[in-house]
């Protein structure tokens, strides 16, 4: 098989592959190597087609130049290892190292650019210098492959500019998220309860707006609580709030009321005096939602809302889950998170996890990941395509 479904013959061509790669790293150890394995399968079937193989992908947000701490050479030999074959790396994304790179590359073979976001070109917003970075990227190829899942949502030079410039088509795992979430969006099997959490707060209230129509049950963990706690009039001491979306709680909280959704909080709440942070040791105690002292803050969902939340995912057919219920990094605040997971792994249906740190907590809280029907490689991009926005990049692709 010398072809790639949407692009035709890619044996000896130059096959630029838009990446994720994005992983959280400490140092340069990847704490997690998920968004790797998921990029391994077009990476490898565009290489066993004879595709010489240009991988570009963005670590972290560097600004706009070269920044050692997010390289992504550490990434490059992971991929490597996954592929079980030579991966070549260029030190600049554009310059002589990728031009000499890529021209050495020999048919089958394997090369990544360092870091997109080394250059000022990947993020600007100024189309004319957008463009003028995507025509040095697309010099490098001759077609380009749009894998790069959790970065769809972003009119980026090497998401969005590069497919105007290149023979260009959707890669397996951007089309496989489409899919599953095309089928949370179109018919969802009922009850349809969607689990919102982790800290983006002000980015993830707005897909609520959508779901209001759409899901049976919403249920509200993490850094989200707060801002529903203080709309309803509580006192939520120094947890996560954000002010300026009072007003639009209340709102959802009276939407739900009126269109028989249940929006579920959590009725209690683990809290600390502190975030948790270096050798503290954590102190963590337990209040009802409504009693949470203003020199506290709250860290997790408590004990009586983890088995509530638990009983409400247990006739669901189909949920969607974004985001962890506390900060279940440290185990003082990782049972909601857990019992959670726990629910998910028990649903008879479609259970979809979404978002970088929800599909790390499954990972590291040592869930199978087989338990889950989806575990999607980009958090932002499946709410925004939930949410019903526009993806630039894929749209980009559908356009040209
Ligand atoms: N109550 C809370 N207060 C502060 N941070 C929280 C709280 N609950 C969860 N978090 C943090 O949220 C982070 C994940 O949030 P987010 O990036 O929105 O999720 P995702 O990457 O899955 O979309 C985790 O690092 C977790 O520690
Ligand atoms: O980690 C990512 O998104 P996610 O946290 O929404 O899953 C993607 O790599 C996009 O990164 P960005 O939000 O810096 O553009």
């Amino acid at each position: 098989m010398t072809e790639y479904a949407g692009l035709g013959e890619v044996s000896g061509k130059r096959v630029l592959v838009r990446s994720d790669l994005n992983v959280p790293l400490e140092g340069t150890t990847i704490t997690d190597d998920g968004r790797i394995r998921a990029s391994v399968p077009t990476i490898r079937e565009l290489a066993d087609a004879g595709a010489r193989v240009v991988v570009a992908a963005h670590l972290g947000r560097p600004k706009g130049e070269p920044d050692a701490a997010y390289s992504l050479a550490p990434v490059a030999a992971r991929l490597g290892e996954l592929l079980g074959r030579d991966v070549a790396f260029a030190t600049d994304t554009v310059g002589e190292s990728a031009q000499a790179t890529v021209a050495a590359l020999e048919d089958g073979q394997v090369a990544v650019l360092e870091n997109v976001r080394f250059n000022a070109g990947e993020t600007s917003k100024d189309d004319a210098e957008r463009g003028a970075f995507a025509n040095r990227l697309a010099a490098l190829a001759d077609a380009f492959v749009s894998d790069g899942f959790g970065v769809v949502h972003r009119k980026q030079a090497s998401v969005y500019d590069v497919a105007q410039r290149l023979p260009h088509t959707m890669g397996g795992l951007v089309a496989a998220e489409i899919d599953v979430l095309r089928r949370l969006t179109l018919d969802p099997e009922r009850p349809y309860v969607v689990v919102l959490g982790g800290s983006k707060v002000s980015d993830k209230l707005g897909v609520i707006d959508n779901l209001l129509g759409k899901a049976d049950k919403l249920l509200i963990g993490g850094g989200m609580v707060f801002t529903f706690l203080a709309a309803e009039g509580h006192e939520v001491g120094k947890s996560i709030l954000e002010e300026d979306q009072l007003d639009t709680c209340r709102d959802y909280l009276r939407r739900a009321r009126d269109a028989g959704v249940e929006l579920l909080l959590p009725s209690d709440i683990i809290i600390d005096t502190e975030f948790p942070s270096g050798d503290r040791r954590p102190a963590p105690g337990v209040v009802p939602s409504s009693e949470i002292p203003s020199d506290c803050l709250g860290l997790d969902i408590g004990p009586a809302s983890a088995a509530t939340y638990a009983k409400a995912l247990a006739d669901a057919r189909t949920v969607f889950w974004n985001g962890p219920m506390g900060v279940f990094e440290v185990d003082a605040f990782a049972a909601g998170t857990k019992a959670v997971a726990e629910a998910l792994t028990k649903v008879d249906g479609l259970t979809v996890v979404g978002g970088g740190d929800s599909a790390a907590a499954v990972r590291t809280l040592g869930f199978d990941e087989a338990a889950f029907g989806h575990i999607s490689t980009g958090g932002g991009a499946s709410l925004e395509y939930l949410e019903g926005k526009e993806l630039p990049g894929i749209t980009v692709l559908e356009e040209s």
